[in-house]
C-alpha cells in the first residue's frame, strides 16, 4: 500500500489511449504479479485456475459449514464467511489471541473442506512461492502465524459488499507490516450465480473521508463513488487478483449463492517475499 494513501485514479491505465480499458492479464506469471503490484495492470483474471467441477462440488459444503458466520461491520454483515478472517479481530486483544491460537487448525480445516481435491489457496500459495522473485510465505503478526484460506458466501438477494478497500495497516500495528507497499486480494470462485454477483473495481484508493467511512462500517454508498472502471463476471474455477487497497465491491447475487475462497497477499517489493493470510 502506498504510504501516502494518495488516490491514483489513472494508475492502471497510464500510457493507454484515453477511454481504452485498463489491462487485465489472463495468466499468473512473474511479470503479471510484478505489474499488478506496481499497478501497471488492473487485475489478473485466470479462467479455470481450478477445475470448475471440483469448485462446484465443494461450494455446497461452505453453505452449511458449522464455522459459517458473518463479517462484523454494519455494511459487510450480510456476507457469510467460514472461519474468522483477520479483519474480524477488530483490534480486540481477546479476538486477536483467538485468531492466532486457531490459525493453524482453521487453515487445516479450510483445506479439508476441499478433500479429496487440493485447496485452491494452497495451489495459489505454491505458485506465488515459485513465481515471485523472493518467494512467498505465510504472514506472521507479532511472531504468530496467521490463518489463510477463508471461504466467503454471498446469499442470493441478501449479501452485498459495498465499495470498500482492505488494508492490513487498518487492522493491526504489528511490526511485521512495516514496508508493505501493496496489498492484493486473490479470489478463487467456487460457485457463481447466473444473475448478479459482479465484481466492480474503481482503480483508485478511497479519499480520507471515504476511508473513515470504510473503517467505521466497511462500505460506501455506491451512488457516491461513480461508475466502476472495470466489472468482472467470474465463473466457477476462476482466479481474480487485484489491489485490495483500491476500491472494489460485489453486487448481490440474484438467483444462486456466490461462493469463493480468498487470501490477501502483501508485497514489500520484488526483493522481499510476498506474505499471505486471510
Ligand atoms: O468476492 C469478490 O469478488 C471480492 C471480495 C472482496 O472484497 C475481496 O476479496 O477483498
Ligand atoms: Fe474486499
Amino acid at each position: 500500500m502506498p504510504a501516502t494513501g494518495a488516490p491514483r485514479p489513472d494508475a492502471a491505465s497510464a500510457g493507454r489511449p484515453a477511454g481504452a480499458p485498463p489491462d487485465v492479464v489472463r495468466e499468473l506469471t512473474e511479470d503479471a504479479l510484478l505489474a499488478l503490484t506496481r499497478r501497471e495492470v488492473a487485475a489478473i483474471h485466470v479462467r479455470e485456475f481450478y477445475p470448475a467441477d471440483a469448485a462446484r462440488a465443494v461450494a455446497v459444503r461452505a453453505l452449511d459449514h458449522p464455522e459459517l458466520g458473518n463479517y462484523h461491520k454494519a455494511k459487510s454483515g450480510s456476507v457469510g464467511r467460514v472461519f474468522t478472517p483477520h479483519v474480524d479481530t477488530a483490534w480486540d486483544p481477546a479476538r486477536i489471541d483467538a485468531y492466532h491460537r486457531s490459525a493453524r487448525a482453521s487453515t487445516a480445516a479450510a483445506r479439508a473442506v476441499f478433500a479429496p481435491y487440493p485447496s485452491p489457496i494452497d495451489l495459489l500459495r505454491v505458485r506465488l512461492e515459485e513465481l515471485w522473485p523472493a518467494g512467498a510465505g505465510l504472514l506472521r503478526l507479532r511472531g504468530r502465524a496467521c490463518f489463510v484460506g477463508a471461504l466467503r458466501v454471498f446469499r442470493p438477494d441478501d449479501s452485498e459488499l459495498f465499495p470498500h478497500n482492505d488494508r492490513i495497516d487498518q487492522e493491526t500495528d504489528a511490526p511485521e507490516i512495516a514496508g508493505i507497499t501493496e496489498q492484493l486480494t486473490a479470489n478463487v470462485y467456487l460457485a457463481t450465480p447466473r444473475a448478479g454477483g459482479d465484481l466492480h473495481l474503481w482503480l483508485r484508493e478511497p479519499t480520507p473521508d471515504e476511508s473513515a467511512t470504510i473503517r467505521a462500517v466497511e462500505g460506501l454508498d455506491p451512488e457516491s463513488v461513480g461508475p466502476p472502471a472495470l466489472t468482472f463476471r467470474p465463473a466457477a474455477g476462476d482466479l481474480i487478483m487485484f489491489s485490495s487497497a483500491m476500491l472494489h465491491a460485489v453486487a448481490p447475487a440474484r438467483d444462486e449463492p456466490r461462493v469463493g475462497t480468498a487470501a490477501f497477499v502483501a508485497s514489500r517489493g520484488p526483493g522481499e517475499p510476498l506474505a499471505y493470510w486471510s
